[in-house]
This record gives C-alpha cells, sequence and structure tokens, in this order.
C-alpha cells in the first residue's frame, strides 16, 4: 500500500469493494444452484409420475379387457362360471374375479360361492352401471392388501368385478419413487381413493412443487413430490460442479474491482499528491465580446501535467475528483493558482475570469469564504469573477443555496450556468437561481447550419435568454459562419478555438494586448 493510500481514510471502502465484487458470483450462483435444483427435481418428480400412470394405464387396460371378457359369466351360476373364471385369473396382476347379480357378489375365482352385497364393498354411490374403477384399501378375502378394482354392471345389477392386486402398483411406486426420492401416489379423479407407496401417502394438491399427471384413458391420476433429500442432492451436486467457475469468476472479479479501484484511489491520492507538489496549472481560454470584438474575459481551465506521464485530460481528474469529495479541494486549488496568476499578471477590473465550480461547493456557506479570499489576494483591480456552474450535479433548491448565490451576487461576482442545455434541469434552473448568463454548450453550437435538432434547441436558448434578459456566452466557436450567425442573433460573448485554446496567463495576457493593438486573427 502506497503512502498516500494508506493517508486515505477510505481504504476500508476499497476493501469493502472488493470483497463486495468477489462475493457477486456467490450472491447469484446461491439462487441459481437452488432455483435449477428445484427445477431437476420436478422435473424427475414429473418424469416419474409419467412413468407410473403410464405403467398403471396398462394394468387398467388389462383389467378392463378382463372384465370385458367375463361380463357374459355374468348371471350365470358359480359351478358353471367357475372353470372359466379360475382360468382367466391365472394371469399376472389379478387376484380374483367375481361375478355379481342384482348388485351381489356371489361366484369368485379364489371362494367359488359365496354371498356379499356389493355396497359392503363399495358404496352404492360409487359403483354406477356401466364401467367404473376403484381403489380400495382391502378385499374381503384379503382385507389389510390395497386393490384396484375394474367394474362392469348393467342397468339390472348384474355384471363383473376384476379385482388387480393393490401390491403391483405399490411396489411400482416405491421403485419409481426410489427409496424415498419422491412422494409419489396414484388416486381417484375425486380423489376419495387412492394408492400411495409404503413410505408416505399420495402428496396432497396445490403446492407449486407437487407435479400431477392425470390418465387420459381412466379416472385416476398420479402426483409426485420430490424428496427434501432429492433436493439436497442436486443442490450439492450442482454447487460442486459450479463451484471451480464460481470461484474462478469470484477471484477475477475481486481482481478487477481492486485493479480499478487501486486505479482510482491511487489517481485520488495523485490529485492530492499534484496539489501538493505544484503539478496543476492553469490555462486560460478568451472569451470575445461579439458586438466590438474586444475580449471580455476568459475561462480559466485546470491542467494537470504528471511528471513522467504528461497532461492528464480535466474531465477525467475532475470525475474523480467529484466522485470522491475532492471537487472541492481541488476548486480551492485553482482558486489559489488563479490568486497567485493574477497577482502576477493583472488583466483589469472589468475582465471576467470565469471560474468553474461545482454544485457541491455552492451549497457550502465555505464557497463565500473561498471567493472572498480569492478577490482578498488578487485585489479589486486585477480581474472580476464569474462562476460556472455546471449541470453535471444537480444543484439543490436549498436555503443555503439562494443564500450564498445572493452573498456573492452583492459581492459583485456574476454567477453562469456553465453547458445550458445538456443537462435535465436546465429550465428548472433558470426559473429557480439568479443568474447573470448562460453558457451554451458547445454541442449546440456545432449543430448551426445543420438541420439537426441541436439547432433548433440553440434558437430556442437564444429567445429564451433574450426574453429573460441573461446574457449568452457560446462556447465551441470554432468557424467564422458560427460567429457570424451566433452575432447576428443577438448572442452577447463567444469562446472557441476560432479565436484562441486556453494558454497560461503570460500569453493571454501577451495576446489581449496584441488583440487591443490589432485585428482579430484569421480563420485557422
Ligand atoms: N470544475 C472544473 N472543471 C474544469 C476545470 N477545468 C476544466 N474543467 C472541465 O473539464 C472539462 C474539459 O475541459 P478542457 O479539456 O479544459 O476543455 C475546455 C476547452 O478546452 C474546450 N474548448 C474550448 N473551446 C473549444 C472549441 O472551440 N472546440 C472544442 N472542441 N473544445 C473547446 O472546452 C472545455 C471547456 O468547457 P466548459 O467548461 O464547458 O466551458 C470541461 O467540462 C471543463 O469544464 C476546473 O478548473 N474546474
Amino acid at each position: 500500500m502506497t503512502t498516500g493510500e494508506r493517508q486515505d481514510k477510505r481504504w476500508w471502502l476499497r476493501w469493502l469493494l472488493v470483497a463486495a465484487a468477489a462475493a457477486l458470483p456467490l450472491a447469484v450462483a446461491v439462487p441459481f444452484v437452488y432455483m435449477q435444483a428445484g427445477l431437476l427435481a420436478r422435473h424427475d418428480a414429473r418424469g416419474a409420475a409419467e412413468v407410473v400412470m403410464r405403467q398403471a394405464d396398462a394394468i387398467f387396460a388389462e383389467a378392463d379387457r378382463l372384465a370385458a371378457e367375463m361380463a357374459p359369466q355374468a348371471g350365470k351360476s358359480c359351478a358353471e362360471a367357475d372353470s372359466t373364471l379360475h382360468d382367466a385369473a391365472f394371469q399376472p396382476y389379478f387376484r380374483a374375479i367375481v361375478l355379481v347379480r342384482h348388485r351381489v357378489l356371489y361366484c369368485s375365482s379364489i371362494t367359488d360361492a359365496f354371498t356379499l352385497p356389493l355396497a359392503q364393498l363399495l358404496p352404492d354411490s360409487a359403483v354406477p352401471p356401466g364401467r367404473s374403477f376403484h381403489f380400495v384399501p382391502g378385499t374381503p378375502m384379503v382385507p389389510d392388501r390395497p386393490a384396484v378394482m375394474a367394474v362392469r354392471l348393467d342397468a339390472a345389477g348384474d355384471g363383473v368385478i376384476v379385482t388387480v392386486d393393490g401390491r403391483y402398483l405399490r411396489d411400482l411406486l416405491d421403485a419409481v419413487g426410489g427409496s424415498g426420492r419422491y412422494r409419489i401416489g396414484i388416486e381417484s379423479l375425486d380423489g376419495r381413493q387412492g394408492l400411495a407407496g409404503r413410505r408416505a401417502g399420495v402428496p396432497p394438491p396445490g403446492a407449486s412443487s407437487v407435479q400431477e399427471v392425470v390418465s387420459t384413458i381412466y379416472p385416476f391420476r398420479v402426483r409426485s413430490l420430490a424428496d427434501a433429500a432429492l433436493l439436497a442432492e442436486y443442490r450439492k451436486r450442482l454447487a460442486g460442479s459450479y463451484a471451480p467457475f464460481v470461484v474462478l469468476l469470484a477471484l477475477l472479479l475481486g481482481y478487477l474491482c481492486h485493479h480499478f479501484l487501486k486505479y482510482r484511489f491511487s489517481l485520488v491520492a495523485a490529485i492530492r499528491r499534484g496539489m501538493r507538489r505544484g503539478e496543476f496549472e492553469v490555462h486560460y481560454q478568451p472569451v470575445i465580446d461579439l458586438r466590438d470584438g474586444s475580449c471580455a474575459g476568459a475561462e480559466a481551465l485546470m491542467r494537470w501535467f504528471r511528471p513522467g506521464l504528461g497532461a492528464v485530460r480535466p474531465d477525467l481528474f475532475f470525475a474523480v475528483a467529484e466522485s470522491s469529495g475532492l471537487a472541492i479541494p481541488l476548486t480551492r486549488h485553482l482558486f489559489k493558482l488563479v490568486g497567485r496568476d493574477l497577482r502576477r499578471c493583472p488583466m483589469g477590473p472589468l475582465f471576467r475570469v470565469g471560474l468553474n465550480i461545482t454544485a457541491s461547493h455552492l451549497v457550502e456557506l465555505s464557497i463565500v469564504d473561498d471567493v472572498a479570499r480569492l478577490r482578498k489576494v488578487v485585489g479589486s483591480g486585477a480581474a472580476d469573477f464569474v462562476l460556472e456552474i455546471t449541470e453535471r450535479e444537480p444543484l439543490p433548491p436549498i436555503e443555503q443555496v439562494y443564500r450564498n448565490m445572493g452573498v456573492l451576487s452583492a459581492s459583485g461576482v456574476k454567477l453562469a450556468i456553465d453547458d445550458f442545455g445538456t443537462g435535465h434541469s436546465s429550465l428548472a434552473y433558470l426559473e429557480r437561481f439568479p443568474v447573470d448568463y448562460l453558457k451554451i454548450d458547445r454541442g449546440f453550437v456545432a449543430a448551426i447550419g445543420t438541420d439537426a435538432v441541436n439547432a433548433s434547441v440553440l434558437e430556442m436558448i437564444i429567445g429564451l435568454a433574450a426574453r429573460l434578459g441573461v446574457e449568452l456566452t457560446a462556447e465551441g466557436v470554432e468557424t467564422h459562419g458560427q460567429r457570424d450567425y451566433l452575432a447576428a442573433q443577438g448572442v452577447h460573448y463567444a469562446q472557441g478555438f476560432l479565436y484562441a485554446r486556453p494558454m497560461p496567463i503570460e500569453a493571454l495576457r501577451a495576446w489581449v494586448d496584441e488583440l487591443r493593438g490589432g485585428p482579430m486573427p484569421a480563420e485557422p
């Protein structure tokens, strides 16, 4: 860590930002892993439900087929139907085939003749004439083993019941449920009867993670729910496969952030050092009175020459200064340098020197003292001052700002809005704050002679200033055509490369003297 950085009280902020950047991939990865694990688990649970449904459909179809095949036996005596029933029941899945007469069970492939009202097995209301399918917890012969029944009854209550052993389905549910990976079950469409694996019941409906598959042929549905253990397994697996990328990304982001901040923080430290070591200078760009071609003043523009690195662009170092709380110290440094320049090279009491200040400075009571100190340093006859407020930062309409503006105006300092028209609050500024000048941004000046929208905005700004009685300075005037247009429109002042580039104070002094004694420079 350099001395400058150590001096920077906000080093902890830098490390906090580095940590935040490094933590970012983790912050994104964790919810992503959770989401993806949920999706995979749901997808698997649905797949499991579909497998069960296909198998159940096949068993139901087989039972239905057998019931249709045995239906002609209904009404026959048990002795007559006995051998057919026995033969038919010797097929996979089936437990028994029972004949029904007038809604009474009277002959079974297992027990031969017996009597049991159908209502004792299934409620009457659940067994309409025609085909129906039922899940039962047990049958009279095997009361503790669930079964599925395919029933065929005619209107008189004669028919056949084919009983499928519930174990097949239960085994299937257990096998697909994969040692507790899913809670899976099958139930009738009315939800009254159902069959689940041995470990848990049919998952309840409603929850978004519960997958439901409805048979398109038979009146049942399968519901499945991925177990928490399966979710945890997926999370672990995904986390394991993403971990190397997340760690790499975290390192990369942390490194990049560290580098960027190091550059920024070292730039902040370098600005401070530069002020101490006298690396800053001020150059002045003349402002011309378009009415008579005289030099009405100049804009003071900071220049930073870093030893070994050369000139640093002011928009770059001012952006860093503004975002790191250095704008006011840097502006004070500007005032100091301008004071020193004007003491060395007084420009005259009517010569207006424009000083760029930030909104954050105008909010501070100290601006009044800072300007007063500058004026005291240069003395009354060296120059006059215009404070140029940019729209880069919003200027809050608070009491302190009005008070500062009032005190500064009363002391003879002029106020200008810089780069007028580029911010989003230009008109609001005009309404709220008493200013003497508007500086038209060079983007609008460049549009002169074109049919770009900016050309119309320029006309509007000129009209507005005329109505409000505010003087205008056009920035970035580069051609005679722009100058002539602006002069014809009644714009009062202009600055730009047409007249001169920013220059040191001695060069300005010489430039002004030459202008006063001779003609305007020709177009470059
Ligand atoms: N708060 C402060 N801001 C400052 C200070 N010094 C400079 N700045 C801001 O930095 C930005 C870039 O400034 P700079 O590189 O100095 O450029 C100025 C002129 O050189 C340039 N200019 C002038 N005439 C022309 C022209 O005809 N064509 C053209 N392409 N460029 C021209 O414009 C810049 C002046 O702009 P403005 O301030 O809007 O009048 C700039 O935003 C400065 O404000 C400082 O001390 N304090």
